[in-house]
């Protein structure tokens, strides 16, 4: 059982801080985060300090964790120039800071990955010859195959079809249950949000806004505040909370 939690946690670029003074509660196993907030706001800087990759001040307090490597991290931008196909990239992800050998889990493992991802049949492909959200969907499958037992994905459907957004995200908590990962979804569509998430992280001017339960935490207040829009969140017939965006507020 993993746990991550950030205290009083900021990130530089360069040296001035974009995010400052973050503390969450306690992320668990199984657990799937939605980290949303206006463009700019410090989300992807959030979790590349959390990765490691900035520096900053507080704490990234990771416990239980049985391997080095707890953290894969998704960056926003897939775009690749390696001359590499699908499966040699998908294979390296695998293979990097491990032994070289490839056993036959190794493959069973990926080609699971692939198939639940729906992308074996461009297993040959050049990286370089995909289009945007097949690019997406092996950065997903690269990040997958290390086994964290973080994810942190930013903005991870971005370039997706409706379908493979739903099939993506039901497929992440789906894996978060199974393999008590932790996952981390910086995502800009709010419905998705509060259809696939445990928990909300809302993000604004470089600062926690809220954190807790989408119910919670995605209200027409914070829409207005943080987003500058008038919005309702209501019930559809099914049930499932929605944001019905009115116009932009003043
Ligand atoms: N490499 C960098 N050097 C300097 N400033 C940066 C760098 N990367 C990001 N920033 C700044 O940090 C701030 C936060 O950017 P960040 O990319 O974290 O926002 P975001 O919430 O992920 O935005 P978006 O939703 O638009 O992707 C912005 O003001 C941005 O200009």
């Amino acid at each position: 059982m993993v746990a991550l939690q950030l205290q009083s946690v900021g990130a530089y670029h360069g040296r001035k801080l974009f995010v400052e003074d973050v503390t969450t509660p306690v992320m668990k196993s199984g657990e799937v985060v939605a980290v949303i907030g206006p463009n700019a706001a410090g989300k992807s800087t959030l979790f590349k300090r959390i990765t490691g990759l900035l520096k900053g001040p507080g704490h990234v307090i990771v416990e239980g964790s049985k391997t080095k490597n707890a953290i894969s991290y998704m960056p926003q931008d897939t775009s690749a120039n390696a001359v590499l196909t699908v499966y040699e990239s998908i294979l390296l992800a695998r293979k990097q800071g491990q032994s070289w050998a490839v056993g036959d889990s190794d493959l069973r493992f990926i080609d699971e990955i692939m198939k639940a991802l729906d992308i074996t049949a461009i297993a040959f492909r050049d990286l370089g010859a995909l289009s945007g959200g097949q690019r997406q969907l092996v950065s997903i499958a690269q990040a997958l195959v290390r086994e964290p037992e973080i994810m942190l994905m930013d903005e991870p459907t971005s370039a997706l079809d409706l379908h493979r957004q739903v099939e993506v995200l039901d497929f992440m908590r789906r894996q978060a249950r199974a393999k008590g990962m932790i996952v981390l979804i910086a995502i800009h569509d709010i419905n998705q949000a509060l259809r696939f998430a445990d928990k909300v992280l809302v993000i604004a001017n470089g600062r926690m806004h809220a954190c807790g339960t989408p119910r919670d935490v995605v209200t027409t207040e914070m829409l207005r505040e943080i987003y500058r829009v008038e919005a309702r969140v209501e019930k559809c017939s099914l049930d499932h909370d929605h944001v019905i965006v009115d116009g932009t507020a003043h």
